[in-house]
This record gives structure tokens, sequence and C-alpha cells, in this order.
């Protein structure tokens, strides 16, 4: 069973002006797939409505089957547990006033309920996962450099253990040496966790470079299907 599945998938920001025009892809577990598209494609749109943070105004999306469309804001909660994002702008990203350690630990308490101390102790291993020392748990994101703070935002996008990554232009706003790092990082977190990228990029090579198979949208629509990489 695939782990994604968009079917005929549209979303509207003003009435009868779709962005996203009947959109089908499929993600399967383990896998890469690319979106590929020109700026104003259409392509974070896919992903916003992927993880709930808009509407669809027609098709479905399921996640492992279910019909996640219309889920609840209690049902989305239980989701992020399985489905995180991780955003092209890592300062706009990550409240500049709170601690590292605080942004990262509050869905281990908020969702997972875990104790304080037990909340910790994940934020710290999570850290370590990408490449980051315990100890900037204590540190505000004001500290960092746009590549650190990418891999504490796919820190916190991992804290809770989740199966699907959308990650939209996530090293679009980086220096090209540490794009390299950042890709990567996300194929070593690939091969140890078994996750699975919907990746969202407008660059060819990146996503050729990362994907198994790869989707291109125009106008908000698919114009090739998905092949493997060539
Ligand atoms: N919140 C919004 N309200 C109204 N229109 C929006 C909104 N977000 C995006 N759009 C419009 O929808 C279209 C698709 O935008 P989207 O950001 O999904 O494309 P994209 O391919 O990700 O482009 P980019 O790479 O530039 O972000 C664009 O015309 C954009 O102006």
């Amino acid at each position: 069973m695939p782990l994604l599945e968009l079917r005929g998938l549209r979303v509207a920001y003003r009435p009868h002006h779709p962005v996203v025009d009947g959109v089908d892809l499929v993600v399967r577990p383990g896998e890469t797939l690319g979106l590929l598209g020109a700026s104003g494609s259409g392509k974070s749109t896919v992903g916003h409505a992927v993880v709930g943070l808009v509407r669809p105004s027609g098709g479905r999306i399921l996640f492992r089957g279910e019909d996640i469309t219309h889920a609840t804001a209690r049902r989305r909660r239980a989701l992020s547990t399985r489905l995180q994002i991780v955003f092209q702008d890592p300062h706009g990203s990550l409240n500049p006033s709170r601690t590292v350690g605080s942004t990262l630990a509050e869905p281990l308490r908020v969702v997972r309920r875990l104790p304080r101390r037990a909340a910790e102790a994940r934020v710290a291993a999570v850290l370590e996962r990408v490449g980051m020392p315990p100890a900037v748990a204590r540190r505000y994101p004001g500290a960092f450099s746009g590549g650190q703070l990418q891999r504490i935002a796919i820190a916190r996008a991992l804290v809770l253990e989740p199966e699907l990554l959308v990650c939209d232009e996530p090293t679009s706003a980086l220096d090209l040496s540490v794009q390299a790092q950042i890709l990567n990082l996300l194929l070593d977190l690939q091969h140890q966790l078994g996750l699975s990228y919907l990746f969202i990029s407008h660059d060819a090579d990146v996503v050729r470079f990362l994907c198994h198979r790869v989707v291109t949208l125009r106008g908000g629509r698919i114009t090739e299907p998905a092949g493997p990489r060539s």
C-alpha cells in the first residue's frame, strides 16, 4: 500500500481559480518522490495540503489508505507523529524567542505527553542524529547559521519519529556547499530511519541527486508521470 496517495487534488485560494488542479501522485514506503516545477507552479501548495496547512477544494489525500483530506484538528495532531514538513526558510520556521530545546520538546510534551526529562533526552538524541551537539538545546535560533538552523528544523520534524517528511525546497535558501551537506544528511536519515520523502524543488539537479522518481508540475498539473531518475 502506498504511504501517501493524492487523487485528483485541487486547491483554490480564490473560487474557480485552482492553483493545484487535479494532481495524482503516490509516495511509497522508503522512497523519495521528487515534485519538480518552476516558481508558482503550485508545488508548495501541494505540500501544504498534505500536512493540513491548506484545505483542498477537491480530490482526496490518502495516508496509508486512510482518507485524511478533511481530517479534524484532533486527527491532524495525531497524524503529526507520522507526517511532518520541513520548510524552505529555517530562519522563519523556528520561533526566535524560544530555545531550540523548548521548541523541539513541545510536540513531545503536547502530543506524546512525555515528562520533561524524557523529552529532553529525546531532544538530545534527535539533535545528535542531525549532527548537532546536545548543548544547542539551551541556545536560541539567532545563534546559528542557515545550515545549522535547517539541521535543527529537520530535528524538529523528526522528533515525533514520522514516516513521511514533506521537504519544501529545504536547501534553496542555503549556500551551495551547505546545500550538499543537508542533502547528504537527508539521504543518511532515510537509510537509518527508513523515511519517505515528498521532495519539493525547482532544481532538477537536486531532484536527480536525491529522488527515486520524479513528477513535474506545471500550472498546477502533473506534466510528466513518475519515472525512474535518468
Ligand atoms: N496563501 C495564498 N493565498 C493566495 N494565493 C497563494 C497563496 N499561496 C500561494 N498562492 C498562489 O498560488 C500559486 C502557486 O503557489 P505555490 O507557492 O504553491 O507555488 P510554488 O511552485 O511552490 O512556487 P515557489 O517555488 O515560488 O514557492 C501562485 O500563483 C501563488 O501566488
